[in-house]
Formats: C-alpha cells, structure tokens, sequence
C-alpha cells in the first residue's frame, strides 16, 4: 500500500503541495486530474524522490516503510517505478542498454518486450534523443514493462500519442497493472481481482486512459491541494461540464 500522510512540499521557495493524503491499496488504480500548474507532476516526482522536491511535513509510506528520505534508487528497488511527462535525453545510452538496466539483469528478452510496443525500430538509438512525444511514451512504458514495478506512476501517458497507438498504450498500461486478463472456470473475475497487487497513479487530462482499465478513484488537484474524490469519469464529466473550480465548490460543501 501507498500512504501518504499531511505531505507538504516546497520547490524552489515555493509551496506547492498543501496538505496531501492519499491512500492507495494494493491492486487499486487512482486518477489525477488538476489543471496545468496544479501540482500533479510535483506529486508524482514527490512520490519518486526527486530532492528538489522538498518535503517539509508529513510522510510517505509504501508497503509499511517510511520512503520519506529514502533516495531515488532504493525507492526503485522497492517496486516504485515512474513514466515521466518529459524524460532527459542521454546521449551514448541506447535505449536498449536502458531497458536492461531498468529490468536490473542482462538477459531481459529486450526484443521481445520492444515488439509488444512497436518499439523495435529504436533500440539502437540513444534514449530519447530526437523520439516525437509518442514515441517517448512508448519508450517509458518498455522501460515500465522491464522494471516490473509494484507502484506505477504515470504523468500523462497519452499526451502526444497517435489515435492508431492510443489503444496499444492503454492495452499496456491495463497489463502492467494487470486490469487485463480472461475470466477462467477456475477463478472468478471477483477473484482474480482480490489477487492483483499492482497500485497505480495516472495523471491525465484528457480521461482517454479510463477507456482501456477500471480505476478505483478519481481526484482533483488544485492549486496543491487534493480537493475532490470521486468516480474518476464522474470527475471528468464534471471538469468538462462545469471546469475545476466546481470540484473545488465541492468539496468545501461537502467538508
Ligand atoms: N524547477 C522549478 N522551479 C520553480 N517552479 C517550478 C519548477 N518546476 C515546477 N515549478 C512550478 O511548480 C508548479 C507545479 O508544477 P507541476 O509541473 O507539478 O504542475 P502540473 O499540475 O503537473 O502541470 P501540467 O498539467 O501543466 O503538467 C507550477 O507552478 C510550476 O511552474
């Protein structure tokens, strides 16, 4: 489980995460939503361990172990695993050698995962250097694919991707939480459910991503405060209809 408790985060002298609780269990899917500027990427990189992201009250507690001052590396090594907006291009890294590395053993079937993704074309290229917006999203979710992580999290997983490649990126992110599979005569549906361990955060703005799993719970983020839960496409339907600002109406009705 993921428990984040009173989180408050300061980035360059800024406050910019107020107050944050979360909880999500095991085999559960949370949605972000939150205008741009909201804070959204500011929690998930929170969450990761980036130290810029100063955390100035509160904690963060995965699978019972307090994460708060735990570094990058190590929170990785706990099953925490993230597929960024933005990532840095590394020149001299092929995206194959980052695939082994994200997997932490040499003989990963790096060809095999690359084709599940329409990615083979690229694994000879340096890491990111010159990949469209979708192809970076492709690579991310190899490298997600490699990791195998407990806790994924996902800033904007369709942004920049082609119609023809939206299902493949959704189909993969159900898998890698495993929201995917066929209802057998030996387990139920009910049953299979119970068993899925894999916690996921996904940031989006757009709600394409609902299309392809079954998320849990849905939040708001607004101006670095967690002010809405809800069905996520109960959320999003509110946000086109009537805008952020009604979550934020809500919930201070409601408190
Ligand atoms: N390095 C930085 N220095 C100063 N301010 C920053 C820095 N990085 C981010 N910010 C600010 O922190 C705030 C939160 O940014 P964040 O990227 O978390 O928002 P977001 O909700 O993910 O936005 P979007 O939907 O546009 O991606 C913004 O006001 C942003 O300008």
């Amino acid at each position: 489980m993921l428990l984040i408790e009173d989180l408050q985060v300061e980035l360059a002298g800024n406050v910019i995460l107020k107050h944050i609780d979360l909880e999500i269990k095991p085999g559960e899917t949370h949605i972000l939503f939150g205008p741009n500027g909201s804070g959204k990427t500011s929690l998930l990189m929170t969450i990761m361990g980036y130290p810029q992201y100063k955390v100035i009250a509160g904690r963060i507690v995965f699978r019972g172990v307090d994460i708060t001052d735990k570094p990058i590396n190590e929170r990785a090594r706990m099953g925490i695993g993230m597929a960024y907006q933005r990532p840095p291009t590394i020149h001299g890294l092929k995206t194959r050698q980052m695939v082994q590395i994200c997997a932490g053993r040499p003989d990963l079937p790096v060809d095999e995962l690359a084709r599940k993704v329409n990615f083979s074309d690229f694994l000879e290229r340096d890491i990111n250097a010159g990949f469209s917006g979708g192809e970076i999203k492709r690579s991310e979710l190899l490298q997600l694919m490699a990791q195998n992580p407990d806790l994924l999290l996902f800033d904007e997983p369709e942004s920049g991707v082609d119609l023809e490649n939206i299902s493949l990126v959704g189909n993969t992110i159900a898998q890698l939480l495993e929201k995917e599979f066929v209802p057998s005569q030996e387990k139920t549906m009910l049953q299979k459910k119970r068993e899925r361990r894999k916690m996921g955060l996904i940031i989006t703005h757009t709600g394409y991503v609902l299309n392809y799993l079954n998320a849990d719970k849905g939040q708001v983020l607004y101006n670095g405060i967690l002010s809405c839960a809800d069905n996520p496409r109960d959320i999003l339907k509110c946000i086109s209809e009537l805008g952020y600002e009604e979550c934020v109406r809500c919930t201070l009705a409601s408190n």
